[in-house]
């Protein structure tokens, strides 16, 4: 059973479920997309799931997830359950939960529970967290390369989709409900990529301009930039440096539906590889979409909330410190550097920043509001850009930009 499998928490839930849809060929489009968001669905709901199922086994949650969840009868399920899961069925029914622990209505980890609690308060930690329990929308990035928002818009209502403008990002399109989009003509043309609107605000953070030397430092399949290519109006170059070969390769196959010219890839082993010093105090603009814990993307990701663990995050902390330190050299005076991570927690956000200008005099905390005021977005958070999936519908996000005074 793909659920237990994916219960085991031994690997990333998408991978699992993509390697069983390939050893499944016989199932078509709607018995995928039934099994993907029953997976999910548990995946999302597992503590509140536990609680009424009284147990753990597999089985028994999907029927909670059924009942409780998707809130099927069980005259509904008659046809699909066998007398012992009937059983199952009806006990779950009946389970009262009025004395739900906090915890557990937020669907969180003890561990996690308490942190996000002790620094947003419960009431703000219930809501950010209750807000993740739904799957994300579907944001695309309109290529300025190739297309428009208008253009692309009129296409999708010609199609009887229903398509938006996204509320900040000028570049975003948001479809409500998921769809298959990779044999739409509009994205095999590079029109259009998949990118939620938060990743399209941390590339108008960085607010590249025509003919800058900008690096991504933890490019991966290169969301961000290409986001960030497009900003430049292919003009400049742009560095794209990350230690995975496989995710940099993604990013090849994108790159050559954008249409972009400007984008140079490279592999690099660490953040401390002897390649980069011959780079140092080269780059106008660094962007450094640091590896994190990725607990924003829980809406995407359900299964990060019950892999992460505390000593986890205190091993990325460490890293993302390295990371930056090493990405800061790179910036030449006067130069501005990026730091981002999706996660909600301050070590990883607000502390890891505090670290890093403590040690570091010579770069001074820019004001993220101000610069994206500058950008034509009307979204203040502050001096951070603090992005969270209750009140603005993205993932949460967290960025912080500097610039080198020296
Ligand atoms: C949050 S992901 C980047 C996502 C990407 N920017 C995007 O928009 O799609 C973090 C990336 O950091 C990379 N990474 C991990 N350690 C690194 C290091 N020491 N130096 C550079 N990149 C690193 C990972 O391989 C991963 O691709």
């Amino acid at each position: 059973m793909v659920l237990a499998d994916v219960l085991s928490n031994t690997g990333p839930a998408d991978a699992k479920l993509g390697s069983f849809f390939r050893q499944h060929r016989e199932l078509g489009n709607k018995e995928r997309g039934w099994i993907a968001e029953s997976v999910y669905g548990v995946l999302r709901r597992k503590s509140f799931l536990t609680y009424v199922a009284a147990s753990e086994d597999p089985r028994r949650l999907l029927v909670a997830w059924l009942v409780r969840i998707q809130g099927s009868s069980l005259r509904e399920l008659d046809e699909l359950l066998n007398k012992q899961q009937k059983e199952w069925a009806q006990a779950i029914k009946a389970k009262p939960t009025e004395d739900l622990s906090l915890a557990v209505q937020a669907d969180l980890p003890e561990w996690l529970w308490q942190r996000l609690s002790a620094q947003y308060g419960e009431e703000d930690a219930l809501a950010i967290a209750r807000s993740m329990h739904k799957a994300a929308s579907l944001d695309l990035r309109v290529n300025l390369i190739k297309s428009n928002r208008d253009e692309v818009l009129a296409r999708f209502a010609s199609e009887k989709a229903a398509a938006e403008a996204t509320p900040y990002a000028p570049t975003g399109i948001r479809l409500p409900q998921r769809m298959s989009i990779n044999r739409h003509p509009f994205f095999t043309d590079g029109k259009i990529e998949v990118q939620d609107e938060g990743s399209q605000l941390l590339a108008l953070l960085v607010a590249p301009r025509r003919g800058e030397m900008i690096a991504d430092f933890c490019a991966g399949a290169g969301g961000k930039s290409l986001a960030l290519g497009a900003l430049m109006r292919n003009t400049g170059r742009l560095y794209a440096f990350d230690v995975s070969e496989k995710r940099l390769h993604n990013l090849g196959q994108r790159l050559k539906r954008s249409g972009l010219s400007n984008l140079h890839s490279q592999v690099i082993s660490s953040e401390n590889d002897s390649k980069l010093k011959r780079l140092n105090g080269k780059f106008d603009r660094v962007l450094v979409d640091a590896p994190c814990s990725g607990l924003g993307t829980l809406r995407r990701n359900p299964d990060l909330k019950w892999k992460q663990t505390a000593e986890d995050v205190a091993e990325l902390t460490a890293k993302q410190g390295a990371i930056l330190a090493r990405a800061a050299r790179l910036v030449k005076a006067g130069g501005k550097l990026v730091y981002a991570t999706c996660s909600l927690l301050a070590e990883e956000n607000e502390q890891l920043v505090e670290a890093f200008l403590a040690a570091h005099p010579q770069f001074k905390l820019l004001n993220a509001g101000e610069i994206l005021a500058q950008q034509q977005v009307k979204l203040d958070t502050g001096h951070y850009l603090k992005l969270l999936p209750n009140k603005h519908e993205t993932d949460g996000f967290f960025a912080a930009v500097f610039e080198l005074t020296t």
